[in-house]
């Protein structure tokens, strides 16, 4: 059987591969080396990094991207608390030595000791670091690559990749991609970014800095996926239709988000992702599988780089997806800010609702044929039942505001249990892969009026495993349903959910061929469960919009 990774396996030859620096930019060769079959029509040569000085220098030399030219010398990070005696990765234990393939070799002696202390002061106020509040009681490292080195022919500025395995009480590691930029100074534009000088180590000396917001670092990466092959345990995929278009001036995204994405010029979109899950990613696996079937919507991803690094788990095999170059889709706004504007001048949006129902259909339907699709029977939709069930009772412990409805809200899943036993010949529930987490905020309009949905990575509190399961598209249409009733709640405004939701379900019915109101059963147990997901996702980052989700578990709990 083919594993999903296996589609892209074998695409692209791996022609970089080789050395210690699997042939990417090294000190004495100072360009990427581009074979002369190289599939990129705009490839060829690559014009050189815009590097600076070397020993200690202030200068940029060439022209220089960074536009500010003032210089900064970071002072140390404060001293941070120390571990917990005895704790793996203190300096009383240190961590266990790294597993040899996966590091660098020329980096890894003293490399985990040099960063901890840098880590524990800047990781936590990082927004996508999941373990806020939790003590760090050690780290691991899980793969170092250099991708440029410092102190070579090209001045001073290295970039490092790191992987990174976090240990904190009360919670499986987490590992953490980390891409750091080294050098004697920074410019002042990147001081916010700094994790701060190292000390001992290979990067004695360089100041590390968080590397996606240099726009030379930045431009690097873009040079080195569009080359495929590996570097170390890192590999860097391209699509063969791939058009990299030159001067691709990068910026990191302002949006609020889970990742940290640059934004090259208005061709392209690379999401980094922070928190890895061993695996591929279902952003890059569904975005793939959508524009491989010609779906126009999809942000098509054109290039991808992961870890060969095995990890722990039933992915153990597959490679870890670290970052995926999409299409950038210039110019587009995304619903949840559109929904907001027409709540707050209670307008109609219901022409936009129905051909986001339709854009949803549409993407269901390119989902169910390149990907399996199969019918759930009576005990596939009891598990289904149970466990949505056991997230209610999860949630109940721990939102106190949740207890007095989840006795009613409970009679959602056993009505879902049951349905399996009633089904009717050609009536069965059927499960395909789905986006997983769609709300407004997952759905692009572009000048056109076109919707695009975008990150396809699931719900991020869920198991990786648990994502990339088959699931009834209703999930995503209820999900939907619910970011309305966010949207008009958020502003008041509660009639105007009502009729969106309902043009919503005009637009779906309308291509899918199923009207979700006549799935009463099947959306009210998945709407109940988006908003159990929702008081604990709110409860937990967002007390204050915990009311949203409540007064849906209210409405639900007497709704039959
Ligand atoms: N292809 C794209 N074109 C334009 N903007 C995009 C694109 N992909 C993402 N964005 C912007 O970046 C934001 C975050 O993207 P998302 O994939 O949801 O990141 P995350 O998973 O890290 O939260 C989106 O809300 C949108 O504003
Ligand atoms: O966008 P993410 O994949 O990070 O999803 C998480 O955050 C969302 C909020 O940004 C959250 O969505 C909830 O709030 C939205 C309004 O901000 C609303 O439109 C959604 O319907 C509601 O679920 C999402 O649940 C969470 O997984």
């Amino acid at each position: 059987m083919r594993r999903p990774h296996d589609r892209y396996a074998g695409r692209q030859p791996e022609r970089y591969a080789g050395g210690p620096y699997g042939g990417f930019l090294s000190p004495a060769r100072g360009r990427l080396p581009v074979s002369p079959d190289s599939p990129n029509p705009s490839s060829g040569r690559l014009a050189p990094l815009p590097l600076v000085e070397a020993a200690g220098c202030a200068t940029p030399r060439g022209k220089d991207v960074m536009s500010d030219s003032s210089w900064t010398r970071v002072p140390s990070a404060p001293p941070t608390a120390p571990a917990p005696t005895g704790a793996p990765g203190s300096a009383a234990a240190p961590a266990p030595p790294p597993a040899a393939p996966a590091v660098t070799p020329s980096v890894a002696p003293g490399l985990l000791r040099s960063l901890e202390p840098l880590l524990r002061g800047w990781l936590p106020r990082q927004r996508w670091f999941a373990g806020k509040g939790l003590p760090i009681n050690g780290f691991r490292l899980a793969g170092a690559t250099e991708l440029m080195p410092p102190g070579g022919s090209h001045g001073p500025l290295g970039l490092l990749h790191v992987l990174v395995d976090v240990e904190q009480p009360g919670r499986p590691a987490d590992c953490y991609q980390l891409l750091l930029g080294a050098h004697p100074l920074l410019p002042s534009a990147l001081v916010r970014t700094a994790l701060g000088p190292a000390v001992g180590g290979p990067y004695d000396g360089l100041t590390l800095y968080d590397a996606p917001h240099d726009p030379r670092l930045a431009a690097l990466l873009l040079e080195r996926l569009r080359m495929p092959g590996r570097t170390g345990r890192l590999r860097f995929t391209t699509e063969p239709h791939a058009v990299f278009p030159p001067a691709l001036a990068p910026r990191v995204s302002t949006a609020e988000q889970s990742n940290t994405s640059v934004v090259y010029g208005d061709a392209y979109i690379l999401k980094l992702f922070r928190r890895v899950s061993p695996g591929t990613n279902p952003d890059l696996e569904l975005s793939l599988a959508l524009a491989r079937a010609g779906s126009r919507r999809v942000a098509e991803p054109v290039a991808w780089f992961e870890s060969l690094e095995p990890g722990p788990g039933p992915a153990a095999e597959e490679p870890t997806t670290l970052g995926v170059l999409q299409r950038f889709l210039p110019g587009s706004s995304d619903g949840w800010a559109l929904a907001l504007a027409s709540v707050a001048e209670d307008g109609d949006f219901r022409a936009e609702a129905a051909a986001l129902g339709r854009a949803t259909a549409e993407v269901h339907a390119s989902l169910a044929a390149a990907l399996p699709v199969r019918a759930l029977g009576g005990e596939a939709l009891e598990r289904m039942a149970a466990g949505m069930a056991r997230r209610l009772d999860e949630t109940a412990a721990e939102v106190a505001a949740v207890r007095p409805y989840a006795a009613a809200l409970r009679s959602a899943f056993d009505d879902l249990a049951k349905l399996g036993a009633g089904t009717l010949p050609g009536h069965a529930v059927t499960a395909q892969r789905i986006h997983g987490d769609l709300h407004l905020g997952q759905a692009l309009r572009g000048p056109a009026g076109e919707w695009v949905l975008i990150d396809f990575e699931g719900e991020p509190a869920r198991p990786l495993a648990e994502r990339r399961k088959a699931a009834p598209p209703v999930q995503d249409v209820a999900g939907m349903l619910r970011s309305f009733d966010y949207a008009a709640h958020h502003s008041g405004n509660g009639p105007w959910a009502a009729r969106h939701r309902d043009a919503y379900c005009t637009g779906y019915a309308a291509v899918s061929g199923t009207d979700p109101r006549e799935q009463p059963v099947l959306i009210r147990a998945f709407e109940t469960d988006k908003a159990v997901y929702e008081a604990r996702y709110e409860a937990r980052h967002r007390p204050a919009w915990l009311p949203i989700p409540l007064s849906a578990l209210a409405r639900l709990a007497t709704s039959v």
